[in-house]
């Protein structure tokens, strides 16, 4: 082996040959000899090398180059990827480069050095030197290649349509129902699924699931309901209704139904879908979604031996855009308007302005609200029969819920996503736009429009817009995968181990590795708890938690640091007495929720006794979602934030502004408004 101790002080030893003469011209000789060099074993140069007992005496002017060659070589991202096929890995490359310049160094011979002189330190002169490097590596470095062959090996996350191999020895058939929203994709898988005798579906949300459980148990067909959190068992039933990262690979059945297979392509939550399409046991399997992931589906059932069957949509309605706008004023809603704004602060002051300057009054959907609540609101807005005639609702209203919408109104085009205000994207933008006019409800035909002029064009430009064709597809690895990895770099905290683990993690060309920011924020919280296992940590870290939100981040500390200590693990949380009466009591319900929320679901994913309180829990997540209800119904104060400083950013607008826009037509608006008041009909593509 090469000792440590070698470094750059040793070039300075070289025998140096001060007064070579050379006119700088190739002779036709030089020529030759350098052809026959470049076509040389690079095996035979290696042995030449090695054996060779001094090095051969060089100009200055070529060391120089020499050395300008292996300092390019060290810092190539060419030779360091192509290192990792022979199991040399990233973070050794630079040594391994080190140690080879100084062998090279200490043995080279003058026509190996004159002909890589002549290439300079360019790519060719790394391809030269890159094969006797690999010849010096494997000599060398025998442990280090194997550790590292052994890591990459357990980190292999390659052919993954081979992990399920009980689902490959069946004869499956895909069905994929492709097309925009509101074409039905969901209703007709619904109807193989209920016909089955034995069905599952998979949807992306928890309130889906609920929808599909009701509907479904309302027809006659009994179906049970299994989401994180909680699991409702229908005595004789042979459906089941679930989310999709609850998905079981182990149980048979005729007809499954997977949801928004788009969301295979989500660089958080595919892995879910792609496991679900990959591993589930069913004779029949019923994908709905739009056309983005059409081709990944198609390459991966040939892969599988699948049948793919596929079956085009068009929307029942074309969706119209209105090109008039609000014109910057919110008094120009209608009823069965939907508002739709990108953060809670902007939501309820939307909420706020309009009830304060029309006679609507409105219901909210956004994400930090219980599936339950955003029921009733979904409920109370689609009920004709009752004053709440206008929604405000943030992208959380995108998915597959069926509302009673007349009309999408974009409050703006553009969210906060943690870091800055980017423009909202196509697809989320058609997604959303598509809840107005569904099929059977009050408003077959939907309209849409944004409230300011100036964003119509964008809106128009999105809804144009062919689907963004996904080219890779979400996974992660199981628990398993981890552990076997875990086994090769140990004394390492899980939040390292998930980072070597994507550092050396092998793929397909049609996956990726989701991402793991999230996960690894709770595990470097969860660090200091002793007494977790790897598998007890990597269960924790998938608990639903906002981790922006220090009180929900502060109780999984502490469901964890009990959980460790082999207590039972305590709620240590008390129920509010009455609905909010501002904007933080009403913070603080959202937040008491989302614990409970994830105490029941610790208590599902680990063993019951050690979440003993999980019926508690949900009488209280119960009682929080009606408060929550309640509070919605009577909320007419000004919006707070959990995070000021961040949230600062996230609304443009302050109060005034927003008092400003109800004023009617600004000038501006009423400038490039001109006299195209007319509708214009986007057929959504
Ligand atoms: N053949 C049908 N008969 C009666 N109602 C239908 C039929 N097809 C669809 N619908 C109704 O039309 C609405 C939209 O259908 P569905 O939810 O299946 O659309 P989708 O294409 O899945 O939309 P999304 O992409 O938004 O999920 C639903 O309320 C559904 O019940
Ligand atoms: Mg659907």
């Amino acid at each position: 082996m090469v000792g440590n101790e070698d470094n750059d002080s040793e070039i300075c030893e070289l025998d140096v040959e001060e007064n070579e003469c050379d006119n700088g011209e190739l002779g036709f000789e030089k020529r030759l000899n350098f052809v026959e060099i470049a076509s040389r074993d690079p095996v035979e140069i290696y042995k030449e090398f090695r054996e060779a007992t001094k090095c051969e005496k060089q100009t200055r002017a070529d060391w120089d180059t020499l050395i300008e060659i292996f300092r390019c070589f060290a810092k190539s991202g060419w030779a360091s990827n192509q290192a990792l096929a022979v199991y040399i890995g990233a973070s050794f490359f630079p040594t391994a480069a080190q140690k080879f310049h100084n062998f090279f160094f200490k043995k080279c011979k003058v026509d190996i050095v004159k002909y890589l002189v002549s290439l300079g330190p360019c790519i060719e002169a790394e391809k030269f030197l890159f094969p006797i490097f690999v010849e010096f590596c494997v000599e060398e470095f025998p442990d280090e290649i194997k550790n590292f062959r052994k890591m990459v090996e357990s980190a292999d996350l390659t052919k993954p349509h081979t992990w399920f191999p009980f689902a490959r020895a069946m004869k499956r058939k895909i069905i994929y129902h492709c097309g925009p929203t509101n074409s039905g994709k969901t209703y007709n898988a619904l109807q193989r699924y209920m016909e089955a005798k034995k069905g599952i579906y998979c949807s992306p949300l928890r309130l889906l699931a609920m929808e599909v459980f009701d509907k479904v148990n309302a027809l006659g067909v009994y179906c049970s309901l299994c989401t994180g959190q909680e699991k409702k068992h229908v005595p004789f039933s042979n459906h089941v209704a679930c989310t999709v990262e609850m998905v079981s690979t182990d149980d048979m059945y005729d007809v499954a139904v997977i949801d928004e297979i788009q969301m295979m392509a989500d660089t958080h939550r595919g892995y879910a879908w792609t496991r679900a399409l990959l591993g589930l046991k069913a004779d029949e399997i019923h994908v709905c979604g739009d056309p983005s992931v059409l081709d990944i589906v198609r390459k991966i059932c040939s892969e599988t031996g699948d049948e793919l069957v596929e079956q085009h949509y068009e929307r029942f309605k074309p969706l119209v855009v209105e090109a008039k706008t609000l014109l910057g004023d919110l008094k120009n809603v209608r009823s069965g308007d939907c508002v739709v704004a990108f953060s809670r602060r902007e939501i309820f002051e939307v909420k706020m302005a309009i009830e304060k300057h029309t006679n609507h009054r409105c219901c909210v959907i956004y994400g930090a609200l219980p599936p339950e609540t955003r029921r009733q609101q979904a409920t109370l807005f689609n009920d004709p029969n009752n004053e709440f005639d206008v929604l405000v609702a943030s992208d959380a209203v995108g998915m597959g819920l069926n509302l009673n919408i007349r009309r999408i109104i974009f409050y703006t085009l553009s969210k906060y996503n943690g870091d800055r205000i980017i423009p909202v994207t196509a697809s989320q933008v058609k997604q959303i736009a598509g809840r107005a006019g569904r099929r059977g409800s009050r408003y077959p035909e939907g309209l849409t429009t944004t409230l300011q002029l100036e964003d119509l064009d964008y809106l128009i430009e999105c809804l144009k817009k062919p689907f963004n064709e996904a080219n890779k597809v979400g996974l992660f690895p199981f628990y398993e995968q981890v552990e076997l990895f875990a086994g090769q770099i140990p004394n390492s905290t899980f939040s390292e181990l998930l980072d070597r683990f994507g550092e050396n993690c092998r793929l397909d060309g049609s996956y990726f590795l989701c991402q793991y920011n999230h996960i690894k924020k709770i595990a470097n919280i969860l660090e200091k708890v002793q007494g977790l296992s790897l598998e007890d940590r990597f269960n924790f870290c998938f608990a639903p938690v906002n981790i922006r939100d220090p009180k929900a981040m502060y109780h999984l500390l502490k469901f964890a640091s009990s959980y460790a200590q082999a207590l039972p693990v305590n709620i240590a949380m008390g129920m509010p007495k009455c609905s909010a009466r501002n904007d933080s009591e009403l913070l603080d319900l959202e937040t008491r929720h989302q614990v409970l929320s994830m105490y029941m679901w610790l208590s599902n994913h680990f063993e019951n006794d050690k979440f003993p309180y999980f019926k508690k829990a949900e009488a209280m997540a119960t009682g929080i979602a009606e408060l929550l209800g309640e509070s919605l119904a009577n909320a007419r104060w000004k919006p707070e934030s959990r995070n000021v400083g961040k949230q600062q950013k996230v609304v443009p607008k302050s109060q005034g502004e927003v008092k400003e826009q109800l004023c009617i037509n600004t000038s501006s608006s009423r400038r490039r408004f001109q006299h195209d008041t007319a509708s214009l009909a986007v057929h959504v593509p």
